[in-house]
């Protein structure tokens, strides 16, 4: 059942080529390429991104960045880098938002991952299943990943459910699996490393830095600012990160301790923020803590100053002090 068509590269590449900096591995037998798990909500596809990527989930450096793809996590794996990437819009909570939220770049993400992971739960398929189906596009390979296989008692029941699945698409694999098994995890990896491209890696075997967790500390709490001022901040705002400090918590596992400015340009501006009563800067506050708890697996104490300094970013010494080079 594996297509025998060779992969075809990503359009769009995430980050610089590996041998552009002559930091990483050489190329030989090295795979990589782009992955995106897809499916209704509560089928586990938090649960599986996180058994696959473990710590290190993570936006990682900015060169990683792209506007298809943002990527949610990097797994380095004997020759393999799996590089999983956000497909928003597969991943809203109830089916009407799904709809609203589709359009074309929510589709064209997925377009063009070298493979899809389908989740579903073993021995089911709804109406919201099939949605999700229905928004893939010919041409990638996808796996049918029936998860939750502890729940099911009656394992005979499975293989008449996976004659029906294959009806319904042509799945490159059926994988029945438990997400929370690390047995099946490792399996799952053996099986999604031939639908990666032999092509050199784009990031270091492990990418995530203190310094790349700092970054995506900045950019969560800019993405908060800019989405709960709508278009009335000026883009010259930015947030710089005072602190970051991790400490080992017996109860927690990690904790985090992060000071970030909100650095204006005008007194105006500042109040924009803050909001009647500090309302919205209390909004901005809780939500990238939240964002910044599950996408590092701490405790985060985030702790956000709003700064005027005008015309901060035509000076350049400055801008260095706030850390950007
Ligand atoms: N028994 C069992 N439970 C699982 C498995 N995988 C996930 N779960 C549970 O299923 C529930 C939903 O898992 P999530 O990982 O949050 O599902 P999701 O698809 O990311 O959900 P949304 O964020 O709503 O899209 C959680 O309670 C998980 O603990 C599994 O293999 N077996």
């Amino acid at each position: 059942m594996n297509p025998t068509e060779p992969q075809q590269p990503p359009e769009a590449e995430p980050g610089t080529p590996a041998g552009d900096e002559g930091a990483l591995a050489p190329a030989s037998g090295q795979r990589c390429g782009l992955i995106a798990i897809v499916g209704k909500p509560n089928v586990g596809k938090s649960t599986l991104l996180n058994a696959l990527v473990g710590q290190k989930i993570s936006i990682t450096s900015r060169k990683a960045q792209t506007t298809r793809h943002r990527i949610t996590g990097i797994r380095t794996r004997g020759p393999a880098q799996f590089v999983f990437v956000d497909t928003p819009g597969f991943q809203t909570r109830h089916g009407t938002a799904l709809n609203r939220s589709l359009n074309k770049t929510v589709v064209g993400a997925v377009a063009d991952v070298d493979v899809v992971l389908f989740v579903v739960e073993a021995g089911r398929f709804t109406l919201a299943d099939a949605k999700v189906l229905s928004l893939l596009k010919p041409g990638v390979p996808v796996l049918l990943l029936a998860n939750k296989l502890d729940q099911v008692h009656r394992r005979a029941e499975i293989a008449p459910w996976l004659r029906d699945m294959q009806q319904r698409h042509e799945f490159a694999e059926f994988v029945p699996m438990t997400a929370k098994n690390p047995k099946d995890i490792e399996r799952l990896f053996d099986i999604v490393e031939k639908y990666l491209p032999e092509q050199p890696w784009w990031y270091a075997e492990d990418e995530l830095t203190d310094r790349s967790e700092r970054f995506l500390a900045s950019e969560t709490v800019r993405e908060k600012l800019f989405r709960l001022t709508g278009d009335e901040l000026p883009y010259t705002s930015t947030v710089v990160i005072d602190k970051f400090d991790e400490e080992p918590s017996p109860k927690h596992g990690r904790m985090l301790r992060i000071a970030a400015s909100i650095v204006v340009e005008r007194d105006g501006h500042k109040a924009m923020v803050i909001g009647e009563k500090g309302e919205r800067l209390k909004r901005i506050g809780t939500e990238a803590r939240q964002e910044l708890e599950k996408l590092m697996q701490a405790k985060v104490f985030l702790e956000i100053w709003v700064k005027v300094r005008s015309g901060w970013a035509d000076d350049d010494a400055r801008v260095r002090s706030f850390g950007y080079e």
